[in-house]
């Protein structure tokens, strides 16, 4: 789990079972808390992809995270197919199978997150203190490579100006 799924569990899923433990009465700052937006937990694909197994399955379906684990048995489509929808957006197949009204109220239930949708910035060159140094280096690198250019056009530069100079 990610530190930032980790950072942001439900309050009323830490704080709930405490009370019932204790039976304790709740201190009106507490109802307040419960009332607020709870934060919902952030996984990434590659997070939730490993959670691809009959005794540990999650499923993605329109950018929310559900684990079914423990709806494996009782689902009327079977087990193979939440098996097989795992590590991806199953959106597409649940929405082909043609769930009721009544199948999408449970699986409720089964809601822990949603799926990170930032997108990956690809890593950008940075360039450092260093960078005139580099960029002399990297020239010097390709004149040392491509050589054979400039010598030839300083070569025909070279008899063109022999050749004009001697017609004079
Ligand atoms: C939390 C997630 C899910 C829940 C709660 C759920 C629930 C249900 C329920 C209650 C049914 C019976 C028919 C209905 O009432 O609509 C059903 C059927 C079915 N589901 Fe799911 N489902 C879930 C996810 C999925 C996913 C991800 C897939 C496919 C990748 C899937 C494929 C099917 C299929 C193929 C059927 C059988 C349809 C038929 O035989 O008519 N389900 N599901």
């Amino acid at each position: 789990m990610s530190a930032w799924a980790r950072s942001t569990i439900h309050i009323q899923e830490e704080l709930e079972p405490k009370f019932e433990e204790q039976n304790l009465q709740k201190s009106e700052s507490v109802k307040i808390l419960e009332s607020m937006p709870t934060l919902t937990k952030i996984f990434s694909m590659q997070e939730i992809s490993q959670h691809n197994e009959r005794d540990d399955c999650w499923v993605v379906i329109d950018g929310k995270v559900y684990d079914v684990t423990s709806y494996m048995d009782e689902h009327p489509g079977g087990d193979d197919v939440l098996v097989n929808a795992t590590g991806k957006d199953a959106t597409e197949e649940f929405e082909d199978a043609g769930h009721s009204k009544d199948a999408r109220e449970l699986m409720q239930q089964y809601f822990i997150g949603e799926l990170d949708l930032t997108p990956v910035i690809p890593e950008l060159e940075i360039f450092t203190k260093e960078q005139p140094a580099y960029m002399v280096q990297k020239l010097m690198n390709k004149v040392t490579k491509h050589w054979a250019v400039p010598a030839t056009i300083v070569g025909i530069s070279a008899i063109a100006g022999i050749l004009y100079l001697r017609k004079k």
